[in-house]
């Protein structure tokens, strides 16, 4: 690889660099792992060459070209993309509106529906770990990326520890049996986010955190809002509606990816919170860094 290749992000895990392809000139993103987490490396194309058996662009998954392992250094060859979400709100400082969160919604949707057809959990769902192809171009075209961590859900063990923190499900906090849905929460603690426009809580209590997020999603009138004088609209109502169903506590009555595509939600084509929204008055709510709690609850939140 050119040592003068440019570096398009970096994880705990690796170093993702702009590349050429000699053979295609086709630019792609390499992600290199080096030989200390070679075992990560290994699960990751495992896990990748089990996802080859979809296309990656009807199920929003990165395209996974090749790999290569140069004395237990790997390289792992990907199509490029654009910008992670995470990057983006940091670089717009504008909130999202809510309709470009229902196409977020909607392709990680897909993603996830692929990925419990064969009993995969990617478990690390997080605003790092979507991405746009070309978030000016092709808004609407969204990938699912990183699963160096997935795993089979016959390999999960209670007590296994999955999931950054706000994006930790209930059942993984509390030792119990595990499945896909867990990622279904990471989705659900994801969009909350987007929407709020803040972590959904910044305790260091894990279960102090998941309760707070439980009980501010599940108020009886589904009234989260940026603002109490901000009249709630249908789309944010059905937003509401959607989330309370994926943040269910009980893994087992939690919405599956495929119920969810189904929801009214992601049918919606008028979005009047997004014209009404006064965004630069959001501006202070943006701030993705600095939570504040008056955005997350409702005054009639228990
Ligand atoms: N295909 C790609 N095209 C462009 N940039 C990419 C691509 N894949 C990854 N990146 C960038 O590199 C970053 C790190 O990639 P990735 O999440 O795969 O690494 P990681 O070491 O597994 O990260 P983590 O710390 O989340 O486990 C991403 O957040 C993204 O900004």
């Amino acid at each position: 690889m050119d040592e003068r290749a440019k570096l398009l992000g970096r994880g705990a895990f690796g170093y993702v660099y702009l590349c050429t392809r000699s053979d295609t000139e086709e630019m792609v993103a390499v992600k290199t792992i080096l030989e200390e987490d070679t075992e990560f490396a290994e699960d990751e194309v495992r896990n990748l060459k089990k996802l080859q058996q979809f296309d990656p662009d009807q199920n929003c998954l990165v395209r996974f070209n090749r790999y290569q392992e140069i004395q237990k250094n790997y390289l792992l060859e990907f199509e490029k993309l654009d910008m992670n979400v995470q990057d983006f709100l940091e670089q717009s400082s504008r909130p999202l509106h809510l309709s470009e969160i229902q196409v977020i919604t909607q392709q990680m949707l897909v993603a996830l529906k692929a990925l419990k057809s064969i009993q995969m959990v990617h478990g690390d769902i997080k605003l790092d770990n979507i991405m746009w192809r070309n978030q000016q171009l092709e808004p609407r075209n969204i990938k699912l990326i990183d699963f160096g961590v997935a795993q089979d859900v016959c390999e999960l063990r209670c007590g296994d520890i999955l999931q950054l923190l706000p994006q930790r499900a209930p059942e993984v906090l509390l030792g119990l049996p595990l499945s896909e849905a867990v990622d279904m929460w990471a989705l659900g603690s994801v969009i909350a986010s987007l929407y709020i426009n803040n972590e959904l809580y910044s305790s260091t209590c894990e279960l102090d955190g998941t309760w707070k997020l439980k009980t501010e999603c599940s108020c009886p009138t589904g009234n989260i809002s940026t603002s109490s004088t901000t009249t709630r609209h249908e789309d944010t109502q059905a937003f509401v509606s959607l989330l309370k169903q994926i943040l269910e506590v009980d893994p087992r009555k939690r919405i599956s990816p495929s119920e969810a595509l189904l929801h009214p939600f992601l049918t919606l084509t008028n979005f009047p919170s997004d014209l009404t929204e006064d965004l630069s008055d959001n501006k202070a709510a943006a701030s993705i860094k600095k939570p504040s709690s008056k955005h997350l609850l409702s005054a009639d939140t228990p």
